[in-house]
């Protein structure tokens, strides 16, 4: 966050590129390092327009930092950013026509709902009438038009921020930037200001990078997700990609917090790969391009696994604990055969729960098990 409590101006000078076409933003070899350590290494992507793009990581990978130099609050040391067709990588912040919200308001205390989503309008001479209307239209959109004449500290926190999302978008900016903006707020406001934001954003047709370590938000919300770690990006893709298709370990652990099992690629079959696992078992993977007899690991996520018959699956076990969230339930499993395994995790619904001691096979759909190597890091 940048230590500031001058509301980021764009210029109107930044014509936004026709809605749903186009690529309003491009991100090229971008790079920042401070005193020796690389925060942004590289980092290169294309947003098209109306996209909803997370960027998503653990504290410190460098999501905020990449997100300040779209910004223009942080300086490159290499690489460019170019919006709308326009290389913005030296311009000032207010030049580069974004919008912006981030976790703390920014709202002016003295100064009432209205005229804090007035103020971009003010700034650039648009007329009264015209003044009056987007207001409104904007206030009623997100659902302040009885809370107008208000100042800030009259206001929850949610509401505050609908009013700082109000004034991003009041002048239509061809691309918002959100960094962590529901990290202040409860479970629940934050689970309603998503629903909030994903419905403005579609009826809108805004194109936004957004910024949390939330991967259920990023889920929600985002059309694609950027998984950073390191200042890189593992992976950029859909949600249903990176569920079903990870690239890298890490991946694969941080959104679906997948098993890992060891094992050796056994052969080439019609329907994938076949590894033996280190338990014993044979378990079917996606086709992979990689010599049989090469050490790997399986990577499966707890909700893709199925129990079958003792001794059908590519694992047998005993269930080791059953837990109970919501409509679902959580099972270890602890495979019967290798002396060190680690428990296999599962997510059934509730309705599908075994007993603790239960005798149980393991079975998954080819097409849910992924296979790295053991030389791809990530752990
Ligand atoms: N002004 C700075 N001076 C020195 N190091 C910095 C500065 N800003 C960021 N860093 C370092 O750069 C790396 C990336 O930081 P960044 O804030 O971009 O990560 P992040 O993914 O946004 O983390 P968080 O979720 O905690 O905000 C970290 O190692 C951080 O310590």
């Amino acid at each position: 966050m940048p230590e500031t409590d001058v509301m980021p101006e764009p210029s109107l000078a930044a014509p936004p590129p026709a809605a749903g076409t186009g690529k309003p933003l491009s991100v090229t070899r971008l790079r920042k390092t401070y005193a020796g350590v690389t925060a942004v290494d590289e980092v290169s992507m294309e947003i098209a327009a109306g996209e909803f793009v997370t960027f998503l990581g653990a504290s410190g990978s460098g999501k905020t930092t990449t997100l300040m130099m779209v910004a223009g609050f942080c300086e490159p040391d290499s690489g460019s950013i170019v919006v709308g067709g326009r290389d913005v990588t030296r311009l000032a912040p207010q030049k580069r026509g974004l919008g912006f919200v981030f976790q703390q308001y920014l709202l002016f205390p003295h100064m009432t709902v209205w005229d804090n989503v007035a103020f971009p309008l003010t700034l650039r001479g648009v007329s009264k009438a015209d003044q009056r209307r987007r207001v409104g239209e904007t206030l009623e959109m997100a659902g302040l038009s009885a809370m107008a004449r208000r100042r800030p500290r009259e206001l929850s926190g949610g509401q505050q921020q609908r009013v700082a999302l109000c004034r991003a978008l009041v002048y239509r900016p061809p691309v918002i930037l959100m960094d962590e903006p529901l990290g202040a707020l409860d479970k629940k406001l934050r689970d309603q200001l998503q629903t909030e934001i994903k419905r403005i954003q579609q009826e809108l047709g805004l194109t936004v990078i957004y910024v949390t370590h939330d991967q259920e938000e990023a889920l929600v919300l985002s059309d694609r997700i950027a998984v950073m770690r390191d200042g890189r990006i593992d992976q950029f893709d859909t949600p249903r990609e990176l569920f079903e298709r990870p690239r890298t370990p890490f991946v694969a652990d941080f959104l679906g917090a997948a098993n890992f099992l060891p094992g050796r690629l056994a052969e080439q079959t019609p329907q994938g790969t076949s590894v033996r696992l280190d338990t014993g078992g044979l378990i079917t993977a996606r086709p992979q391009a990689l010599p049989d007899g090469t050490r790997v690991r399986a990577a499966i996520q707890p909700g893709r696994l199925a129990l079958c018959p003792p001794h059908d699956g590519f694992c047998t076990g005993t269930v080791d604990s059953v837990t109970y969230v919501g409509t679902l339930v959580r099972v270890t499993v602890r495979p019967m055969s290798g002396a060190d395994t680690e428990l296999v995790r599962l997510e059934l619904p509730s309705g599908r729960a075994p007993a603790v001691g239960e005798r149980v096979g393991l079975t998954a759909d080819p097409a849910n098990v992924s296979v790295f190597t053991d030389a791809e890091d990530g752990e």
